[in-house]
């Protein structure tokens, strides 16, 4: 079986008295785009940090392409780049010239043409005679991202590569991104913008106080109490008005409202056949007097799965507001 990409075991650091990392384990497939989710200070960029070899790991253990990290076998550092959250720039240089500087200091061979490539790659050929300082915030994250690719690494990892980017930056990254996972190159990164998460990444790790506490695929991870019988109900009568006489029906496991006339419904035991759970939901509804107007599965968002992981006490649907830089 092929090594994944990137796998991380049993990962362990503090900081003094601080554990910003513990016992943090998961894999990154190859080939794929996964991204790293958790709230401020979850210990996404210690573990970053740890992969890339800029923080010693207390404890655990970190292979890339099935290769111990701290072995000799291989100089590891070939194989990733890795783009810090708020990389620094020489505002005074042109992208080209930037990149070329950085092209010469890794002993790029065919320097002049990789520098050529990379600025076509993310975008800036019309701008690459420009000094990064005149650059947009996008367009700077797009030359720091150019020159953690400069040496044709497998692996990217990059640290929060949208903070501060507005939705058309967001996206001309999500389309690099996509891009560079056509090519081959197996992507990393941590980010708070949920939606764009979704309709990038392959897999997902969720963080938060200095542990993994989920991996998976968007579509197939569910928070604690949400399962395939969680559904989304819109009645004739105002939520308001039912929503404590639902939550105590018999079958109903948990009742949020979510809008002026729909509710978010949690039934009890009942097989993971969407179907089936509607067909309940409505017979069920409908006998204790309530006028069912549409009921759905609810596939939760990734933000859902967020406020589900983060805030177990709460699966009401929340404005991302609190949860987005
Ligand atoms: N060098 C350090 N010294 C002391 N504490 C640290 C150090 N680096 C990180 N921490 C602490 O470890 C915890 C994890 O921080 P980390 O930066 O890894 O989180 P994060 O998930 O990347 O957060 P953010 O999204 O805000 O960047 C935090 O409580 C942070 O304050």
């Amino acid at each position: 079986m092929t090594s994944p990409a990137l796998a991380v075991t049993a990962l362990s650091k503090s900081f003094g008295a601080k554990r910003a990392v513990e016992d943090a384990t998961f894999s990154v497939a190859r080939g794929e785009i996964t991204g790293f989710l958790g709230p401020n200070g979850a210990g996404k960029t210690t573990v970053m940090n740890m992969i890339v070899g800029l923080t010693a790991p207390d404890a655990g253990a970190i292979e890339l392409f099935g290769v111990p990290q701290g072995s000799r076998q291989r100089d590891l550092r070939v194989l990733f780049g890795y783009l810090q959250e708020k990389p620094r720039i020489y505002p005074e240089m042109t992208a080209r010239a930037y990149l070329r500087f950085f092209a010469d200091l890794y002993g790029i061979a065919d320097a002049g043409s990789r520098v050529k490539e990379v600025i076509e790659r993310v975008g800036l050929t019309a701008a690459a005679d420009r000094r990064l300082g005149n650059f947009s915030r996008g367009m700077q994250q797009r030359a720091c991202l150019a020159r953690v690719m400069l040496h044709r690494p497998e692996l990217l990892i990059l640290d929060e590569p949208t903070l501060g980017l507005d939705p058309n930056g967001v996206a001309d990254m999500r389309a690099i991104f996509r891009e560079m996972k056509a090519e081959g190159v197996t992507l990393l990164f941590s980010s708070h913008q949920l939606a764009e998460m979704e309709r990038v990444c392959d897999s997902v790790v969720f963080m938060r106080q200095g542990r993994v506490l989920a991996t998976g695929r968007p579509g197939e991870l569910l928070p604690s109490g949400l399962s395939a019988s969680s559904l989304q109900v819109e009645l004739y009568e105002t939520a308001a008005q039912c929503i404590q006489g639902i939550a105590a029906l018999p079958g109903v496991a948990r009742a949020h409202q979510i809008g002026p006339h729909r509710l978010e419904l949690v039934l009890r035991g009942l097989p993971d056949d969407g179907r089936d759970a509607r067909a309940h939901a409505v017979r069920l509804l409908s006998s204790a007097g309530y006028t069912v107007l549409s009921v759905d599965a609810a596939t939760p968002s990734l933000e859902d799965i967020f406020i589900g992981l983060t805030r177990p006490e709460s699966l009401v649907r929340q404005e991302p507001a609190g949860l987005v830089h």
